[in-house]
């Protein structure tokens, strides 16, 4: 006679379907929540040369995210200059950041507020400050970080990027932001070639980064970053130059032209008709050109524009050193630069001036963009002053075609790209989020970017809502065929597609 298992009882079966049935719950439960519920926060401010932005970014709970992107949901301007700019009254500069960070407190469940970092990243401006006056900007430091531990997120600190930090964080957030980084290489694949290169360009500084097969760091460490991101290892150049982003370049440009103290200067850079009475002791006001404040010269000099795009290349090209390379090539300022390599991102002031001048097509040769800038340039003040630009300021209107000069400039002269390779430039904003170095910042910081690749990702949004559609029509023709049915299904038909998911999950 066949022996009775002793495990077959009532109550042991019993009990084994409501463990398995709670396990199988639990699971579906914590899917859910990793997926929907409770999406993390983090906040970045960006406190620039010009202005301070802050970032809102949010990602799924689970920690290594492999099942969405971080995404901006929000960001605010700070009314007003940058920080850097508040060095004689300090606490103006924590004031400043108010009305962004109550901002936040609305755009942030409150509770999150708590958990979610908070950084302040200062680039240029601060760096420039810091040269001329180290009490200076230590007491901007102060003044923003009592201003921001007053709010209720989890302030993680205020400091200064190295120019290096920025470069490379500009870089990461590009690529992220591309999908360039999750790509998986068989072992002693070269994946280095299908990155993008990123440029950007603010107010005092710009970088340049890219991973190049011509780069390997030994001639110019200082140049070097090292990343493994995803499994892959990439050996990153980037460059920041102090002092050359467009506002400070703009200021180099009038030094040159206002050395000898004169009461009037005609600048090619600026429409025929505009003229507007500048002080000099506000235009040497920066290391960026200090030094070469005239001996002698009246209080204010009255800047005249003439309108002409040549002239005006060449005067932008003064501002560059081409004579000294100790290394086997070089951009400019005697710096080490390898071959350009890859499709590049240009950002921020890129953008803004490229898109306000419509040429961000880079599909057009570079002959014909040269040619329509020099169509604006030669245009009169009183034509493109008068023209409709909601929203822009004078200022600001009266130095495009500067600022489009001096990008051409620096991109071909300076960083020696030609009419071919100018065409793998994209001048972005936005990939989702804004392209910037605060994402990349922020990714870094909480260790969002593991170092080795994730074995297979957790199922997609997409891919929760089909597995759920699934059970319900699989229940739905169980309930069909017979309650009894419909009650072994609820128990074991679920194992299907749980086991498929806890595949994917292992
Ligand atoms: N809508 C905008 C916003 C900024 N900008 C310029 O973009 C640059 C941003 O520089 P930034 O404040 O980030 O300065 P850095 O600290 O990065 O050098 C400034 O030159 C701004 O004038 C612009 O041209 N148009
Ligand atoms: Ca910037």
């Amino acid at each position: 006679m066949k022996e009775r298992n002793p495990w077959h009882t009532p109550l042991t079966i019993f009990i084994a379907v409501v463990v398995r049935f709670s396990f199988l719950c639990l699971n579906e439960i914590n899917l859910f929540f990793v997926l929907f519920c409770c999406p993390q926060y983090g906040i970045v401010l960006d406190a620039g040369s010009s202005h301070t932005a802050m970032y809102i970014y949010e990602w799924p709970a689970e920690k290594d995210n492999n099942t969405g992107r971080v995404e901006q949901t929000h960001s605010c301007k700070v009314k007003g200059p940058g920080i850097s700019s508040y060095a004689s009254d300090p606490k103006k500069a924590g004031q400043s950041l108010q009305v962004c960070m109550k901002e936040a407190e609305r755009f942030v469940p409150s509770e999150r507020h708590e958990e979610t970092p908070l950084y302040l990243g200062a680039t240029a401006g601060m760096r420039l400050l810091n040269i001329e006056n180290s009490t200076a900007s230590d007491q901007v430091f102060q003044a923003v970080s009592e201003s921001l531990q007053k709010s209720p997120f989890s302030f993680q600190g205020a400091r200064i990027l190295s120019g290096q930090e920025e470069g490379a964080f500009g870089w990461v957030t590009v690529n992220y932001l591309d999908d360039r980084l999750k790509q998986v290489c068989a072992v002693d694949m070269d994946c280095s070639g299908v990155t993008t290169g990123a440029l950007d360009l603010g107010g005092a500084s710009t970088q340049i980064s890219f991973v190049s097969d011509a780069f390997d760091g030994s001639e110019s460490p200082n140049n070097s970053v090292n990343f493994r991101l995803y499994g892959n290892d990439y050996n990153l150049y980037t460059h920041s130059f102090l002092c050359y982003g467009k506002d400070q370049v703009l200021r180099m440009a009038l030094a040159h032209q206002t050395k000898s103290g004169p009461g009037s200067i005609s600048d090619p850079c600026f429409h025929n008709g505009y003229s507007e009475s500048k002080n000099y002791m506000t235009l040497y006001n920066s290391p960026c050109v200090s030094k070469r404040k005239p001996v002698s010269s009246p209080a204010d000099f009255t800047h005249v524009g003439k309108g002409n795009f040549y002239q005006c290349q060449e005067l932008v090209k003064s501002v560059f050193d081409f004579t000294q390379c100790k290394y086997t090539q070089c951009s400019f300022n005697g710096v080490y630069q390898p071959t350009l390599q890859g499709p590049f991102g240009a950002f921020s002031a890129y953008y803004f001036v490229m898109n306000f001048l419509n040429l961000t097509d880079t599909s057009v040769p570079l002959q014909s963009v040269k040619e329509a800038l020099a169509r604006y340039c030669s245009t009169p003040w009183e034509t493109v002053r008068t023209l409709p630009h909601p929203g822009i300021k004078l200022k600001y209107l009266a130095e495009y075609c500067f600022s489009g000069t001096y990008i051409l400039t620096l991109l071909t002269e300076g960083y020696n790209f030609t009419s071919e390779t100018f065409s793998k430039i994209r001048f972005i904003k936005q990939v989702s989020s804004d392209a910037g170095w605060t994402l990349g910042y922020m990714l870094n910081l909480t260790n969002m970017i593991p170092a080795e690749a994730p074995d297979t990702p957790l199922l997609p949004h997409a891919g929760y809502v089909s597995h759920v559609c699934f059970l319900f029509v699989f229940y739905l023709f169980g309930s069909l065929a017979s309650p009894q049915t419909c009650l072994l299904l609820c128990f074991h038909g679920n194992l299907v597609p749980l086991a498929i998911i806890f595949h994917s999950m292992t």
